[in-house]
């Protein structure tokens, strides 16, 4: 039966997928002729069809998901998709033998499709209309009588999933009795194996989820949730869900900020498979600054000073002060209209006190320090002293600009002592200890001084050096402390051929699709604000992170998801309050999930055992599921690594899919060595970067070691320990005492 129906709808796509070629092929036929005007408006039309056709063509492995069979509703009115809006059932649908004849079925799928008729043959997944498919349940049924998770892949159905929300009902569709097959759609999907990347969760979204993912626009959504509730999956949805809902709103992009690139790579293939690319960026902390990409981490005492906002204030001395180095002029001496002219060490400190009394970014006061200086020595000049007449002493004046600006010594002076900075080169600076001393008195305690110097020394001189995930925070900052000086006019590029020839008028509509692309491209890469943006494990952005991802959102509406138990941040307060900065006085609408649909019971249960030691009180998600097997403890001898590499070669050969094995971050190249050679199923990983990703099996290695590296470090455990959805091997280390099962004291009950 639902074959059938997927049948109809790929015949549709088909006389659709049509169309929209001969509508491609009719344009550029005609692109030859016509007005500009014309040809514009065709290439619009062009483009729209473009994207239809490349969205009908993609490769859905479930175009179809699901159906449901409502109750006739309260009303006869009908949405812009065709089916009925009503929610509520009509007073006479269910009859005094609790009989009901169904009188609506609407199929869902990744997108809405037509009949010719218009009638909907697929709601897409977002669509008022596809609500209750998520939001039905047997205690707040709505219309909903039975829903159906279809599983399919390409043409081909492969089975359905069925839940009752009316069993009470003898419900019939045109006067058969309707059946109900299979234990519901949730359980066959996490029971499935993981692989390198997030599935979508389209046919599953369950009602609480759906609650977020629907909710308004407009202000701050916030949703906390323990791990494993879909927090990430939710957030992800939500973004299809609001282009879908005001694609022109948000062609004005919108960003997902996540902690680390593992979790990047690990979530990008979950909108193109709704169907939506191109307007959303996914980028990791470390990349939100074009061209700073982080490729290291800090030790956790250096990361603590780096992200406080007391940086704030450091960095602003520090842009100050780097126009001071060692190779900074102390006089200018200059010939003008054939006479010397000096300025003292003392006259030029009193140009730069005056110029730096302004509030401009440094770079941008540059025009307005050469103006001072050129006054000064005007002023030494004496040469509009016997001259009245204002006209006269413009001109004089500008001649002797003129004159002096047009020396050697003057620009090399100015380089020198104005120096266009850049954002590096001051980050640079500030590895110097004394100065950075300097610039942080007061606010920094020397210690933390010298651990930020040392760090910083990596960057070498000119600030080339590689960057950790927190330098570009403060890069970040740098950059609007600085501004960006004009850019000179770029000459265009012109090819001589094409001049010669005039090739250039003569465009193909290839060529100018091309063009078209590569500016989007380039608008992609150069966009720094966003309409909409979507802040994923928001726990554990730093201050000075909170003002970088402020700054890509000045007027954007916000999605922030995370969870409080799982920051590595070890001053909660402080990262509150700089959000609170950031979100300002928008309106914020709150929610909880509270179902953790990743662990099975057997390691939630054995997590929320540090969750107590790490937050007192706290209150761990529900697990949705039990697999019977309990997690496993083993004791390594003097080799951890070869205790390591047997658990999880165990592992290996009891699950299909991933096994992440999770190390205190100093371990890290170590743990690369000892499973060397067991393929591309085992991830090494330090304890930061295992940050909302899962694998169907996990080993975590002495959970010691992980909770003692930070101040944060039992919440850092908790998540390490919440990433398998069936096993868990806890490998026990020197530090970790366990007892005669082989269980580490931070884990007994
Ligand atoms: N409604 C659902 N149907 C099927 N799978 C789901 C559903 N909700 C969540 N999942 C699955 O549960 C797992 C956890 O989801 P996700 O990573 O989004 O959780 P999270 O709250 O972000 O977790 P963490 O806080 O640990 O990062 C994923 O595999 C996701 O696909």
């Amino acid at each position: 039966m639902e074959q059938a129906h997927l049948d109809r709808v790929y015949r549709r796509l088909e006389e659709k997928i049509h169309e929209a070629e001969f509508l491609v092929d009719d344009a550029e036929k005609r692109a030859q002729v016509g007005t500009p005007g014309a040809l514009a408006e065709r290439d619009a039309q062009v483009f729209q069809a473009g994207v239809h056709l490349s969205r009908l063509n993609s490769e859905f492995e479930d175009f179809l998901f699901g159906r449901i069979d409502l109750l006739r509703g309260k009303d006869g009115r009908r949405g812009p998709d065709g089916a009925f809006t009503a929610t509520e059932v009509a007073d006479d649908a269910i009859g005094a033998d609790r009989r009901a004849e169904i009188a609506e079925t609407l199929h869902i799928g990744r997108l809405g499709v037509l009949d010719a008729d218009y009638s909907p043959l697929v709601i897409d997944w977002r669509a008022p209309a596809a609500a209750p498919f998520y939001r039905a349940t047997p205690k707040d049924p709505g219309r909903v009588v039975r829903r159906r998770v279809i599983r399919s892949k390409g043409r081909r159905v492969l089975g359905v999933e069925d839940d009752l929300m009316r069993p009470e009902l003898t419900a019939t569709l045109d006067g058969e009795e309707l059946v109900v097959i299979g234990d519901g759609a949730l359980m066959a999907a996490l029971g499935r194996a993981r692989g390198h990347t997030m599935r979508d969760i389209v046919a599953s979204i369950q009602a609480e989820q759906d609650m977020v993912i629907r909710a308004p626009a407009p202000g701050v959504t916030e949703v906390t949730g323990g791990p494993g509730t879909g927090k990430t999956a939710v957030a992800l949805h939500r973004a299809a869900y609001l282009l879908y809902q005001d694609r022109r709103r948000y062609s004005g992009g919108i960003l997902v900020v996540s902690p680390t690139p593992l979790l990047v790579s690990y979530t990008e293939g979950v909108l193109p498979s709704l169907g939506e690319e191109g307007q959303v960026a996914i980028r990791a902390l470390g990349s939100l600054l074009d061209g700073a990409e982080a490729t290291t981490y800090d030790e956790p005492a250096v990361a603590r000073v780096k992200g406080s906002s007391r940086m704030v204030q450091v960095l602003r001395r520090a842009a100050r002060g780097a126009l001071d180095n060692a190779d900074v002029p102390t006089s200018l001496r200059v010939v003008a209209f054939g006479g010397r002219l000096e300025l003292d060490a003392d006259e030029l400190a009193r140009i730069r006190r005056n110029v730096l009394g302004g509030t401009a970014p440094l770079n941008l006061m540059r025009p307005r320090a050469r103006r001072l200086v050129l006054d000064a020595l005007w002023a030494k000049s004496g040469r509009g002293r016997h001259l009245m007449d204002p006209e006269l002493i413009a001109e004089a004046r500008a001649a002797f600009d003129e004159d002096v600006s047009g020396e050697d010594a003057f620009g090399g002076f100015l380089q020198a002592w104005w120096p266009v900075l850049t954002p590096r080169r001051v980050l640079a600076a500030m590895a110097d200890e004394r100065r950075l001393g300097r610039w942080s008195r007061r606010v920094l305690a020397p210690r933390e001084t010298r651990l930020v110097a040392r760090s910083l020394a990596r960057l070498g001189a000119a600030g080339d050096g590689p960057l950790s995930v927190h330098d570009v925070a403060l890069l970040d900052e740098l950059r609007v402390l600085l501004g960006t000086p004009p850019k000179p006019p770029k000459p265009r590029e012109v090819d001589p051929l094409d001049e010669l020839t005039g090739l250039e008028e003569v465009t193909t509509f290839a060529d100018r699709n091309f063009s078209r692309r590569s500016r989007a491209e380039r608008r992609e890469q150069e966009r720094t604000e966003y309409a909409h943006v979507i802040v994923d494990e928001a726990q554990d952005l730093t201050p000075m992170q909170w003002r970088m991802v402020a700054r890509r959102g000045t007027s954007a509406t916000w999605t922030v998801v995370g969870d409080p138990a799982q920051s590595s941040w070890s001053d909660p307060d402080e990262a509150a309050r700089a959000r609170d900065e950031a979100l300002g006085s928008r309106t914020r609408r709150r929610f909880t999930l509270t179902v953790n649909y990743r662990n099975p019971a057997e390691i939630a249960e054995l997590a929320a055992r540090v969750l107590q030691l790490a937050m007192p009180g706290m209150e761990a998600p529900s697990a949705v599921r039990s697999t019977g097997v309990v997690p496993r403890f083993t004791v390594a001898g003097a080799d951890l690594g070869a205790a390591v590499r047997a658990a999880a070669e165990e592992l290996l050969a009891e699950v299909e899919g991933t096994v992440g094995v999770v190390v205190a971050m100093g371990r890290r190249a170590q743990a690369r060595r000892w499973l060397a050679g067991l393929g591309d199923r085992v991830v090494p990983l330090g304890s930061l970067e295992a940050k909302g990703l899962e694998y169907d099996a996990t080993v975590v290695v002495s959970p010691a070691e992980i909770a003692d590296e930070s101040p944060a470090g039992l919440r850092v455990l908790y998540v390490a320990l919440t990433r398998a959805t069936q096993q868990l091997t806890v490998v026990a280390g020197e530090r970790d005492e366990p007892d005669a099962a082989g269980v580490p004291d931070l884990l007994r009950d």
